[in-house]
């Protein structure tokens, strides 16, 4: 399998499986094991067994009345038990991930397993409790005993120390923001060759990578040239952003740790401004290429009198603009809040020769509605602006976060001692999955301004949309594909 390929598989009724590769892919006559977790005692008590995920196969279909019944019969190896899974005849079709969990037989001997973690990329809520998670889930559940923790980033691989990574030492270091691990980014910093040596010298055999998109991306070329050399190395990928703007998943881990955190910014700006004559505050938050945080944020806080994100352009002077949305507010409430996402108004602005203006969105936005008000001098207004960028994300990740990625690490290790590569981790539909890397690197994103929860967004704040119904047809047509990709369901 080449690095174009992908292993898809397809069956009735338009189903189609994303799947992801294996070791048994490219290595011949692999050794397997029994899955150690049928002798633990936490395990035991689960009355269905359901946590052996057996590779499902599709058995048959039988058209009924209004749904096509897919019937997967999964005989459970301990209590030999049939489950059958019914699913609608819509969500039959499209694309199917192989479901995450752990499986009956392991690819690797509990004392031959040598796992590394390695963190990259931007700061994300959360990434200590992965860290911690995969080596208490390799550690407790497995019997794993060998994990390393590489320093810096990927370059930690060979320019820096490494340290071992025991349930002791990473105890309650999901207390804390940051990665323990330290990290690095930007593209190129990085030596793929170099890397995979490092790997294969010290004996590594499960690399988990925790980092955004140029980090999975990396992970795809370290799993391909591993595949390349033969090496009996589970790559495993643990997806990241802040901005929530993975796509495939429903919701990346650290993004609800960030919004909760932006409401101690919206809320300070909401007790500046109503304590002010006409008062202004202005909160910046992140969202370089799409604006869910600032979308969540103001969803959740009702403070929020209006909010700009980049995926809806809006213009400031004339009938339908910010200005005349502003004056309107004031006059009605006499204070307000306006949330902006970085990554808003970048049309807005340019220099008089078009060219694109590397500043401060919020700090221009404040300085305009200033300047407007100061020209027209009918209403005196105070401005404050609160720029809580990286503090949202610099945090401890909250419970709901906590939880997420301590499935996402077990899930994780489940796959790669199950003897998947190539391979991220992420809930599709509800569910675990392992999905292919070329799936989450495809694209970012978006908030799509069509959608319900734009709506309920404009709804809540009741604010302009800033299009006109022209530009809204169009943006709904163009929208219609991307928000099509998604898949329905998983195997
Ligand atoms: N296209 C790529 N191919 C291979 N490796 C890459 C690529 N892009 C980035 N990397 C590696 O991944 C590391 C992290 O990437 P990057 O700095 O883009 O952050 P990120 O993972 O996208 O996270 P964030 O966007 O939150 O900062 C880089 O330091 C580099 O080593
Ligand atoms: O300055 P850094 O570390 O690149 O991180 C900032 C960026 O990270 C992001 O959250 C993307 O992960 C952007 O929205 C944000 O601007
Ligand atoms: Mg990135």
């Amino acid at each position: 399998m080449s690095n174009s390929e992908h292993k898809i598989i397809t069956g009735h009724a338009g189903y189609v499986l994303e799947d992801v590769p294996h070791l048994s892919d490219y290595i011949p006559d692999l050794t397997t094991y029994p899955n150690p977790l049928q002798d633990n005692p936490s395990y035991s008590v689960v009355k269905y067994v359901a946590c052996y995920v057996l590779n499902l196969k599709f058995e048959l279909i039988l058209p009924g009345v209004g749904n096509i019944l897919l019937m997967w019969k999964i005989l459970l190896r301990k209590r030999q038990a049939v489950v059958v899974i019914v699913v609608h005849k819509d969500s039959s079709r499209g694309t199917h991930f192989r479901r995450a969990g752990p499986r009956q037989k392991v690819y690797f001997e509990s004392e031959d397993v040598y796992a590394c973690i390695v963190t990259c990329g931007g700061l994300c809520p959360g990434v200590n409790t992965l860290i911690r998670e995969v080596v208490c889930g390799l550690h407790h559940m497995y019997g794993v005993h060998k994990v390393l923790g590489i320093e810096g980033g990927y370059r930690g691989f060979y320019s820096r120390n490494t340290i071992p990574l025991t349930p002791k030492d990473v105890n309650d270091i999901h207390k804390r923001g940051g990665t323990i691990l330290g990290t690095s980014q930007g593209e190129g910093s990085n030596d793929t060759s170099k890397i995979v040596d490092n790997i294969q010298d010290r004996g590594i055999n499960q690399v988990y990578i925790l980092g955004g998109d140029g980090t999975q991306r990396g992970a795809s070329v370290i799993f391909e040239e591993i595949r390349r050399r033969g090496l009996k190395v589970s790559v495993v990928g643990i997806p990241e952003s802040v901005d929530n703007d993975i796509p495939v998943i429903d919701k990346s881990f650290g993004f609800d740790t960030a919004v909760e955190e932006a409401q101690r910014a919206i809320n300070a700006a909401h007790v500046e401004a109503e304590s002010t004559e006409n008062g202004i505050g202005v909160v910046k938050l992140m969202g370089r290429q799409s604006g869910f945080i600032a979308m969540y944020a103001t969803l959740a806080s009702r403070d929020v009198d209006c909010c700009l994100i980049p995926e809806s352009p809006f213009y400031l002077k004339g009938p339908g603009g910010l200005f005349e949305f502003i004056r309107k507010r004031l006059t009605e409430n006499g204070h307000m809040v306006i949330v902006i996402a970085e990554g808003a108004g970048q049309e807005n602005m340019q220099d008089v020769l078009g060219n694109k203006l590397l500043q401060d969105v919020g700090l221009w936005l404040s300085q305009k509605i200033k300047d407007h008000f100061a020209e027209s001098q009918k209403m005196a207004i105070t401005l404050k602006y609160i720029d809580p960028t990286y503090m949202i994300r610099a945090v401890p990740s909250i419970a709901s976060d906590n939880v997420s990625c301590t499935l996402l690490a077990q899930s994780a290790v489940h796959g790669a001692m199950a003897g998947y590569t190539g391979f991220a981790v992420g809930t599709v539909n509800g569910k675990h999955a392992y999905i292919p890397f070329y799936r989450i690197n495809e694209n970012e994103k978006k908030v799509v301004i069509t959608d319900r929860m734009w709506a309920r967004l404009l709804s809540s704040t009741n604010q302009p949309s800033f299009l006109n119904p022209k530009e809204i047809t169009t943006t709904a047509q163009m929208e219609h594909h991307t928000s099509n990709d998604k898949p329905l369901s998983h195997h």
